[in-house]
């Protein structure tokens, strides 16, 4: 996230934190370097349009702690990273809420150009009614219709991206004065109930058109729309048992949609900690959470659930509840694992360190141990590992991790090449035929 303050709240008070550089081109292109050398396949950049007003109905307290706030845009990132790397994926998050998609869809397309391919978009609704109060809206759009909205917002772009221009649009021709054919480009003529767009597509078309396509829907609506859209469905489960749930429960979505459900890989939201040894790696561990902030957990909590954490009974027992923020966020800590009663207090101090997600602390051994066994019991395909300590986070991953689990064949040796789609789906560059984008694909 373009933001020194992700996850783990309060890590940036470590002496050894370099986050706040965050700011600086620098710190970004050492991170894609350092990332792409060390064999890693995406670096997924997160985003909120609002600030964490929930936790005492004000801001001041995400404020304090810096609880993803301050944060910068994350797609202006991408290209510079881009320039410096060959084969490192960029996963960019962006709301369906807050730009019209017209605007959107020609922001990608230049993405993927200038990416070569190898930009991927987390579609997310956004959560925090903070967003939509700054974009003149009287208040938060219903979670369920933020996603019938979103379907709607895809099939606008869909249009633009596959349908608007033929792939042989741009002749370039200098003898006959044609840069276009204007035979091979339409305007898609799209008038919707939320959106209105008669023309054409002003970008032409990019190495994946399309680009992959990542979304988290946990919630019965979520899902659905995960199910029709997502090429790979991030989750964020505390625990291995609401995780083989989650992964269930996405699988079965993707099948009911008449995709085939091992086409689209379930990635968990993970943190790790590692060092050469487990007793080094669990001294890392407490360095981290002597400066770890309870409250900046708390807000981010409060905005991912719709709850005041600050008005609860740290120690009463949190009720199973609906939520017009992350409903799956609430669950996770009541209803998903009824054999785990959490208290706010104890959920607080659990999301410390990588928020909502696990955390998994020791030597490279250990925590692939750990992982492995993730995998194997509860048929999650892969992990959205979550910065701690910048860089030395980032080091651990590339340093420890990576080259034991290239010893157990977990990883390949070489970073994987192509585009995104090329890169994860392992097929062409271009979405799958059973994809919803496909139908509105150009056939002249
Ligand atoms: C790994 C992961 C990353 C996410 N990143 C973002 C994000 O950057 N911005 C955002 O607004 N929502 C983000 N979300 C939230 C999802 O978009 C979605 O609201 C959430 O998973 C719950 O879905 P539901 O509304 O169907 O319950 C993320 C969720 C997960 C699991």
């Amino acid at each position: 996230m373009n933001t020194p303050n992700h996850l783990s709240s309060g890590l940036w008070r470590h002496p050894r934190d370099r986050s706040r550089g965050y700011r600086t081109l620098e710190h970004w292109l050492d991170l894609a370097r350092t990332l792409e050398a060390g064999g890693i396949d995406v670096l997924f950049l997160a985003d909120v349009l609002g600030v964490y007003d929930v936790y005492g109905g004000s801001p001041d307290a995400a404020l304090r702690a810096g609880a993803q706030v301050p944060v910068g845009d994350p797609l202006q990132l991408v290209p510079a990273m881009a320039s410096v790397t060959e084969t490192l994926g960029f996963g960019v998050t962006a709301s369906v809420s807050f730009e019209h998609p017209f605007p959107f869809a020609r922001r990608i397309s230049t993405a993927d150009h200038l990416t070569n391919g190898r930009i991927g978009w987390n579609i997310v609704t956004s959560y925090l009614s903070s967003g939509a109060l700054n974009l003149g809206v009287s208040g938060q759009v219903a979670h369920d219709r933020r996603y019938d909205i979103a379907d709607e917002y895809l099939e606008v772009c869909y249009r633009l991206w596959e349908g608007s221009w033929a792939d042989d649009a741009v002749v370039a021709d200098a003898a006959s004065g044609v840069y276009v054919d204007p035979a091979k480009v339409r305007a898609i003529d799209f008038a919707g109930e939320f959106f209105r767009v008669p023309g054409l597509h002003l970008a032409e078309p990019s190495p994946q058109r399309t680009p992959f396509l990542f979304q988290a829907g946990a919630s019965p609506r979520g899902l659905r729309f995960a199910a029709r859209h997502a090429e790979a469905v991030f989750v964020a489960a505390p625990s291995d048992a609401v995780l083989a749930k989650q992964v269930a429960a996405v699988r079965a979505a993707v099948a009911e949609a008449g995709r085939d459900p091992d086409t689209v890989p379930v990635i968990n939201q993970q943190t790790v900690i590692l060092a050469a040894t487990d007793a080094d790696a669990e001294a890392l561990y407490r360095e981290y959470l002597e400066v770890a902030d309870p409250i900046g957990a708390a807000v981010l909590l409060s905005g991912w659930t719709g709850i005041d954490f600050s008005r609860l009974d740290p120690n009463a027992p949190l009720a199973a509840q609906g939520s017009d923020a992350i409903q799956s966020a609430v669950d996770a800590f009541t209803a998903a694992d009824p054999s785990r009663v959490w208290t706010p207090r104890e959920i607080a101090d659990y999301a410390r360190i990588g928020g909502d997600g696990p955390v998994v602390v020791g030597s490279p051994s250990t925590v692939a141990d750990v992982l492995e066994r993730t995998v194997e019991t509860t048929g999650v395909s892969g992990f959205n590992l979550a910065a701690t300590v910048s860089p030395e986070g980032w080091e651990q991953l590339t340093g420890l991790l990576v080259p034991e689990l290239r010893r157990r064949g977990r990883r390949p040796a070489e970073p994987r090449r192509g585009t995104l789609r090329e890169k994860l789906s392992g097929a062409g560059a271009r979405v799958a035929d059973d994809h919803a984008a496909a139908a509105f694909r150009h056939t002249s």
